[in-house]
């Protein structure tokens, strides 16, 4: 579904992503890998057109979205979910879901219930402001603001990081269920390997701005792990 090709991105002077090239497979959830500085959030920002990228391709349902600017992502259907999640921390709960709908094709103007079904907590704290939030409240306020623009394409950046265990098990339980419940099609940035196993269909991993391996979840043998992901 999205497909990346002979990516190349530079900060100044500083080469950063090289001949970059992978694919994200519909409807599953690939988990992108790498140790510190490798260059996983600078990719998703660059499909997210939030960095310009020097050559290449990123190509989603068969457009080639790498040089489009960055608003038109979120009515295309690609939702994300920044490092930091990056909520509005003056605005309530609801506010910050709201700030999602004008992204929606189908004209809906209110925030759905299935995101309350998901995020019970949400509800409950719809007036609260969002700084007021647990870090892994907040968490699941930037996922329901990315889910309130009805994407089929949803990008996370570390979700669980500085997040308690008991919610990082209940943000793992929801993206398996939208892979499966409604299809999406998730690229996940992670590092917490368990969680990585648990979660996604496939992994991809990135060194020194360079794509080294990919394959099946169950593929991730020792070697790989040592070689390109343990400090
Ligand atoms: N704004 C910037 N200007 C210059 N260099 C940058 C900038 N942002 C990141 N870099 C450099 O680009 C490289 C890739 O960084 P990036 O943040 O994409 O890695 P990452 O794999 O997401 O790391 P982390 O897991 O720590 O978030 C690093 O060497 C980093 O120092």
């Amino acid at each position: 579904m999205i497909q990346i090709d002979s990516l190349n991105q530079f900060y100044g002077q500083s080469h950063t992503l090289w001949d970059l090239s992978m694919t994200v497979p519909e409807g599953k959830c690939t988990c992108l890998m790498g140790r510190n500085g490798v260059g996983k959030t600078t990719l998703v920002q660059s499909i997210m057109g939030l960095l310009p990228v020097k050559s290449g391709s990123i190509s989603y349902k068969g457009q080639n979205i790498a040089g489009m600017a960055a608003e038109k992502r979120a009515p295309m259907g690609i939702g994300y979910v920044p490092q930091g999640r990056q909520i509005f921390p003056l605005l309530s709960v609801e506010e910050n879901l709201r700030i999602g709908l004008p992204a929606r094709r189908d004209g809906l103007r209110q925030v759905p219930d299935y995101i309350f079904e998901l995020f019970p907590v949400l509800k409950e704290m719809l007036h609260r402001r969002g700084g007021d939030l647990s870090g892994g409240q907040q968490q699941q306020l930037a996922i329901g603001r990315a889910l309130v623009t009805d994407p089929g394409f949803l990008i996370l950046d570390e979700p669980t990081e500085g997040i308690q265990p008991n919610v990082v098990a209940e943000i793992g339980d929801i993206i398996r269920r939208l892979n499966e419940e409604i299809g999406l099609t998730v690229l996940l940035v992670e590092q917490k390997l368990p969680f990585a196993r648990k979660v996604a269909d496939n992994f991809c991993i990135l060194d020194r701005g360079r794509q080294v391996a990919f394959g099946e979840m169950t593929e991730l043998n020792d070697q790989l792990v040592k070689e390109y992901l343990t400090v």
